[in-house]
């Protein structure tokens, strides 16, 4: 289990990344992080990848370590898939052969000997996968991991997603995709201007919903409305 507690972010420029929050994140749980731009979901992701510190409140973490896969990982793009997944392979002591299974796995084999300045978007986000799964840790923690990735690889994530939740690992994501969200999360924690405002089992979401996009539509919705009353008073 990860225990997060009072939690939050002020930056340098005053930014508020996240107001203070507590949540569990339970052990073999898939849990979803939406709302929508600016809204906190990286600066967490940022927390429990500890590339940034908190302002106040701490993670504790039941495991130490977690794979991690960012949303702007930049590549040597001389290299080619196969250089570049080898190289990160050898500095965490991944053998060759798995480096090469990997690939296959995201569907970059045929392509391995490219050079990465001639993958597309979202053959470079396989590639961010793929780095991400080298290091087979029991937390998964991934930065929007659908952004270009077509339907048929959106569909492989899901799959590939939920059988590693059955082989028990935790899986923590942010998204834009609701799709995702309601087919494999858990969980999801919506966030607004920093503030988590929904905290709750997925499941439980779509019983007072027909999907959780409605949901978060019409919460923002709402939100909406609210500020621009407060504005026009
Ligand atoms: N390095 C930074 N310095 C100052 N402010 C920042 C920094 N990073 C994020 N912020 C601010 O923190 C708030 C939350 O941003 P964050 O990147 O966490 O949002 P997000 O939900 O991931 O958005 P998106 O969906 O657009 O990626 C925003 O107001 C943003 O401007």
């Amino acid at each position: 289990m990860i225990q997060i507690k009072k939690l939050s972010k002020k930056y340098k420029t005053g930014n508020i990344g996240l107001h203070p929050f507590d949540f569990e994140i339970e052990k073999g749980s898939i849990v979803a992080l939406t709302g929508g731009n600016g809204a906190g979901k990286s600066t967490f992701i940022k927390l429990l990848t500890n590339i940034i510190r908190p302002t106040t409140g701490s993670i504790q973490w039941g495991v130490q370590r977690f794979s991690y896969m960012p949303d702007d990982m930049e590549f040597p793009t001389n290299l080619t898939g196969l250089e570049a997944i080898r190289l990160l392979g050898a500095l965490r002591n991944v053998e060759e052969e798995k480096c090469s299974r990997i690939l296959k796995q995201v569907g970059l084999y045929d392509v391995r000997n490219q050079k990465i300045e001639t993958f597309s978007k979202g053959m470079k986000q396989r590639l961010c996968f793929a780095q991400a799964l080298l290091s087979n840790e029991k937390v998964l923690i991934l930065d929007e991991p659908t952004n270009g990735l077509d339907p048929y690889w959106i569909k492989w994530m899901k799959t590939f997603l939920l059988e590693e939740k059955r082989k028990g690992k935790t899986i923590i994501f942010s998204t834009h995709n609701f799709s995702f969200v309601d087919d494999i999360a858990d969980e999801l924690l919506f966030f607004y201007e920093g503030h988590v405002l929904i905290q709750n089992k997925v499941n439980t979401l779509k019983l007072h919903s027909s999907s959780i996009e409605n949901t978060i539509v019409s919460k923002l919705e709402q939100l909406m409305q609210e500020k621009q009353k407060l504005n026009s008073n």
